[in-house]
């Protein structure tokens, strides 16, 4: 009989897009790219394509439970990450789940619009994201608009970023990464990491395309793969970003509108090791 490896575990907790570009399908191909044994809860199919979103199917509340409680009854996961989830009740519902179980390594993605303006998250889930999801989060990654919802501070300067990165922290959130890719449209881009202690910038060239369909699920994928590798926090998000900026970077052409990042690319392109 051969000889069984041991491998890291990576739990993704989020919607599915059929186009393949983001939800669980940008989190698996992570995963996978990363070396980590992928498995993923579904909260909703959506119809989805690199033009937008053309429908929304909720999984019964009771499937989302069932799900993680297969998980839970088998398969540790090692680190997860959350994405679209849907309503305030699911929000609730796997907050509740993920403590009962005692995961840790929580990356919490508080999606809540698609990249052509759907709306994956229902308003009076924004409350319970804040009550039942930061307090769990190792490391929440909201991009500007997201950051703004949550913490009614219009986002318009580096300070008022700076301002959103504490309320966020307060609210219960272990590390902080406010996205700059909605931040202005400058030569670089940068991510804004708050742990308590400092504000960091990490900062990378903006690349100049229209494939950024999943860049937010796929960077917050690559967080909980290097966490689920046991990687400290502050080296994860170093080299999530490099991951997100390799996959932009050597963008592929599929679909029509907003096109998918290159999943590959981290594995096969040469870049610098972390
Ligand atoms: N044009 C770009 N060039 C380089 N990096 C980008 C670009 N757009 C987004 N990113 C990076 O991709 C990640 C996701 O960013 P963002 O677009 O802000 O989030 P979301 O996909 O959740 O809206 C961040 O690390 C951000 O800095
Ligand atoms: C099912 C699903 N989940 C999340 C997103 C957001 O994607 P992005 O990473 O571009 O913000 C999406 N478009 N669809």
């Amino acid at each position: 009989m051969g000889k069984l490896i041991k491998v890291s575990k990576a739990l993704t907790i989020a919607g599915s897009d059929s186009g393949g570009g983001a939800g669980i399908q940008a989190d698996l191909k992570t995963f996978q790219e990363l070396g980590v044994y992928g498995m993923s809860v579904l909260t909703a199919v959506t119809a989805q394509n690199t033009t937008g979103v053309q429908g929304i199917f909720p999984v019964p509340i009771e499937g989302l439970e069932a799900q993680l409680a297969s998980i839970g009854a088998d398969l540790t996961p090692d680190a997860i990450k959350t994405g679209m989830l849907f309503s305030s009740e699911y929000i609730e519902r796997t907050a509740y789940m993920i403590k009962k179980f005692q995961w840790e390594n929580v990356v919490v993605d508080p999606v809540m619009i698609a990249k052509g303006g759907a709306t994956l998250l229902g308003e009076d889930a924004l409350q319970a994201m804040k009550t039942y999801m930061l307090p769990l989060a190792k490391i929440v990654t909201p991009n500007i608009p997201e950051a703004e919802a949550l913490t009614g501070i219009k986002i318009d300067s580096s300070e008022a970023r700076e301002e959103a990165a504490r309320v966020l922290y307060e609210a219960g959130a272990d590390h902080v990464v406010v996205k700059g890719g909605h931040f202005g449209n400058g030569e670089y881009v940068s991510d804004l990491v708050f742990n308590g202690i400092e504000m960091v910038e990490l900062t990378e060239k903006r690349i100049q395309t229209k494939n950024t369909h999943g860049t937010g699920c796929t960077f917050s994928a690559a967080l909980a793969a290097e966490l689920a590798s046991g990687k400290k926090t502050e080296n994860t998000i170093v080299s999530a970003k490099k991951y997100i900026q390799t996959a932009i970077e050597h963008g592929i052409d599929v679909g029509s509108g907003h096109g998918p990042v290159n999943h590959f690319a981290y594995r096969r392109v040469p870049h610098e090791q972390y």
